[in-house]
């Protein structure tokens, strides 16, 4: 019996001989993500030379086992064993123990959910208003795009405040964080098109992470006071504030995209929420696990380690699809489907193990906030007008979401 190797459809290119990273893939991921599944428990990718995983059952193994694969070489295509990263590299996200423990203890503490508490009096009033802004003086049916009146602007009105940031400048937040993700795959077109800007950019990030930029009772002068505390050095100190700013906007935008694209693609959720607004926050986990904005993460071989039938050498890139694992029916009930009634607990859209998401609490918060101040408003929501897909090498983005909302 002759077997033919897994395709990815349309195209009918073979799994591993597939672009992930290229705008067909880009476009629409869902067939080669269930081609990758099918193919095997690891797929040697020949265009990168990389291993790839796409089924829960070995993302979440390799993500768990820090020592076999290691994030200290980076988490993009770029292995810092043979190339020199583009920035400093971060000191929890590329960092592997012990250099990753104290920076990841110090942020762990400041964005732990109890710390959190006195933001949610603040952003549920931030919701609120923008919510009303946008809806004052429409009459009872509204339409706008989704992606710059809410996605993007409810982070960009609570999230900069939080960290403790200057008011002047924040517009560059987007576009770093853009250039930041392309950089995790390829230097392909999308890394090309946004390297003008990034002097401007990084230059910009890095000064707002200095201790005299940063407000007195923020996320960032928490950190400079775990430095004076000696729980990390001075030295460390601005780089761990550059974490909250390189992962704490973009990743919370497309995430709040992607959560609204599935209200208005799934009105009897919508009613749902409308009929228990408490259901926000495993709604959001629900829209995560379901559109995975964070689709990929690398990891480093740190010996040649088995996995099922391959032995992936000491040194070899890996390459975690999330958002396959989040979709794999071997661990998910109907993974397509958008349920709230579905307990999405142990989806991997923030990751695992001791590199998961230090910021998700302050991103459900968000979430729980926005949500619920539209909930309260808005009776239906519906997509308005042709969808438009934003590509980035690791996020799931929209770049418009046209969207028509009936008060009551
Ligand atoms: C819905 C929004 C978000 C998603 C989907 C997301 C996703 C992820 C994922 C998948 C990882 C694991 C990376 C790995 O294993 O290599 C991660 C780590 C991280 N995230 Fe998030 N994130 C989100 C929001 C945030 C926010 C708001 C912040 C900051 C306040 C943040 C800060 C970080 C940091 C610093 C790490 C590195 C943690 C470590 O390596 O110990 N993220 N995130
Ligand atoms: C969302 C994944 O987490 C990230 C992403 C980009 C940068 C950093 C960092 O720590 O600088 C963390």
């Amino acid at each position: 019996m002759t077997t033919t190797a897994p395709t990815s459809p349309p195209t009918g290119t073979p799994v591993s001989d597939a672009d992930p990273f290229g705008p067909e893939i880009l476009e629409d991921p869902l067939p080669f993500h269930a081609a990758l599944r099918e193919a095997g428990p690891v797929v040697h990718l020949s265009r990168y030379g990389v291993y790839a995983m796409g089924r829960y059952e070995q993302v979440h193994a390799a993500l768990r086992d820090w020592q076999g694969f290691q994030s200290g070489a980076g988490v993009g295509l770029s292995n810092f064993r043979t190339e020199q990263p583009w920035r400093p590299p971060s000191l929890l996200l590329e960092a592997d123990p012990p250099h990753h423990d104290a920076p990841r203890r110090v942020l762990s503490t400041i964005l732990v959910p109890r710390a959190l508490r006195g933001l949610r009096e603040r952003w549920t009033a931030a919701a609120v208003d923008l919510v009303d802004g946008l809806l004052a003086r429409r009459g009872d049916v509204v339409e706008f795009d989704a992606v710059p009146a809410l996605a993007e602007a409810f982070p960009l009105r609570v999230f900069p405040d939080a960290v403790g940031i200057p008011a002047g400048g924040r517009e560059n937040l987007l576009p770093y964080g853009e250039f930041l993700f392309n950089a995790f795959g390829p230097h392909n077109e999308l890394v090309a098109a946004g390297a003008p800007r990034l002097p401007e950019l990084a230059a910009w990030v890095n000064a707002q992470c200095a201790r005299e930029a940063l407000a007195p009772d923020g996320f960032g002068a928490r950190i400079w006071a775990a430095a004076d505390r000696g729980d990390i050095t001075p030295e460390q100190a601005p780089l761990i504030v550059r974490s909250l700013l390189s992962a704490g906007v973009d990743t919370t935008v497309h995430a709040l995209a992607a959560a609204l694209h599935a209200f208005a693609t799934h009105p009897e959720q919508w009613r749902r929420l409308r009929a228990r607004p408490e259901l926000a926050r495993v709604a959001f986990d629900e829209a995560v696990r379901w559109a995975s904005p964070v689709q990929t993460f690398f990891r480093t071989a740190t010996t040649d380690v088995r996995v099922a039938d391959t032995v992936i050498p000491d040194g070899e890139k890996i390459l975690m699809f999330l958002a396959a694992a989040n979709r794999d029916p071997r661990r998910w009930t109907d993974p397509d489907r958008f349920d709230l009634s579905r307990d999405p607990s142990g989806h991997l859209g923030f990751g695992f193990g001791i590199h998961q998401c230090v910021g998700q609490h302050v991103a459900r918060l968000e979430a729980e906030c926005l949500l619920t101040a539209l909930a309260a408003r808005v009776e239906t929501i519906e997509v308005a007008g042709p969808t438009r897909r934003h590509h980035n090498n690791t996020l799931r983005a929209w770049g418009s979401l046209p969207m028509r909302v009936r008060l009551g």
